[in-house]
């Protein structure tokens, strides 16, 4: 094995497998670094609101929608049961995704996210987006993969082994969706906009990113971070977080607070797009990930964006003389662009956006 410099790409589940201190690029500034250890799951009193989606909408609305109201103004999450996703497919995705990060590096290698061992592209098995020399790494190895519209999967980056990873992503998609779709409306009906309002901002060409992430064990969880503190540039995130182990924190208040394990449940992110759609009532968290000295950590994040030519703005109808337009109205191309620049700084896009 070379030094460090030698493997720049080196992905994480290399360097913990070495079991040696994580090197300097992966190591937080000292007054940005994450205290204490998430090895157990977080007790499930920090407060962090779970939100029942057969009870939101509609007739039987009332204080479950009004949970989901207050959860979506103060927090932008909230952990979602009554998904009616089985429970069996959930257990499924995260068997698939273990069994592709368990496959030797070489096998992995054939979805590699980089170009002649090189540049960086948007999809694929690899490591964080390196986008310049002084970027502080995460402590994470992905795979990145466009799932909708079905018509622009690049099925050569969906794994092959294990044999069911495609259908069971496929399934896992089609489900989301259902979910998506129940909460943009439920969103809708909470802003009183018309209930269709969101869900027919994402047409045909709307897009949707499934991430795979795997979190290796780190000697040194005091340095580093999983991912580091972020918004998501979606509109919003469906999240399956690993059952067992801990690791999401979210930013509230000033204080990062542990985002309890409950097996089977959702965790529902908004992201900048639902911000500025809701001209801000309505607030994307900032989050991160801390890693753990025991345990490996997986999680799977649905993203979903709207058509990247399309226009994202406030809705017209959020914006009058009492809540003037905070955001500007940007192309959503033009708004991931950014992300992505921003992210691998660790600033937010979304102060790009404001008005
Ligand atoms: O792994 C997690 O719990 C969160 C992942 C996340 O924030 C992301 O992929 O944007
Ligand atoms: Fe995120």
């Amino acid at each position: 094995m070379g030094e460090e410099t030698g493997r720049k790409h080196a992905v994480v589940q290399q360097l913990a497998a070495d079991g040696r201190d994580p090197p300097s690029r992966y190591v937080a500034r000292e007054e940005d670094r994450p205290i204490g250890d998430s090895s157990s799951p977080a007790p499930p009193r920090s407060g962090v609101p779970v939100v029942d989606l057969r009870r939101v909408s509609g007739s039987d609305g009332g204080d479950e929608a009004d949970k989901l109201r207050a959860a979506l103004r103060s927090w932008g999450l909230f952990l979602a049961t009554g998904h009616e996703i089985p429970e069996a497919l959930l257990d499924e995705v995260m068997n698939v995704s273990r069994a592709f990060f368990c496959l030797p590096i070489e096998e992995k290698q054939k979805y590699t996210n980089l170009i002649d061992g090189k540049e960086f592209k948007l999809e694929g098995y690899g490591n964080d987006r390196v986008a310049s020399d002084d970027q502080i790494l995460d402590w994470s190895d992905r795979l990145y993969l466009l799932v909708q519209p079905e018509g622009q999967r690049n099925l050569a980056l969906w794994p092959e082994t294990p044999a069911s990873f495609r259908e069971v992503l496929h399934e896992f998609t089609t489900q989301c969706k259902r979910v998506a779709n129940h909460i943009l409306r439920a969103m809708a009906e909470l802003l009183e906009l018309d209930e269709d309002y969101f869900v027919s901002q994402f047409d045909e060409k709307a897009i949707t990113f499934a991430r795979f992430n795997y979190y290796p064990q780190c000697s040194r969880p005091d340095l580093v971070f999983g991912i580091k503190p972020h918004s998501d540039g979606s509109v919003m995130t469906i999240l399956l977080p690993d059952k067992d182990v801990g690791g999401l924190q979210v930013l509230r208040d000033g204080e990062w607070v542990d985002v309890p394990t409950i097996p089977h449940t959702l965790l529902v992110n908004l992201g900048d797009g639902m911000e500025i759609m809701s001209n801000g009532t309505f607030k994307s968290p900032v989050h991160r990930v801390v890693t753990n000295a025991g345990k490996e950590r997986l999680s799977v994040a649905m993203f979903y964006a709207l058509d990247p030519e399309r226009e994202l703005g406030p809705a017209a109808g959020l914006i009058d003389e009492e809540r003037p337009r905070l955001y500007k109205t940007v192309k959503t191309k033009d708004y991931l662009a950014v992300l992505f620049e921003t992210f691998a700084k660790g600033k937010r896009a979304i102060d790009w956006a404001k008005v």
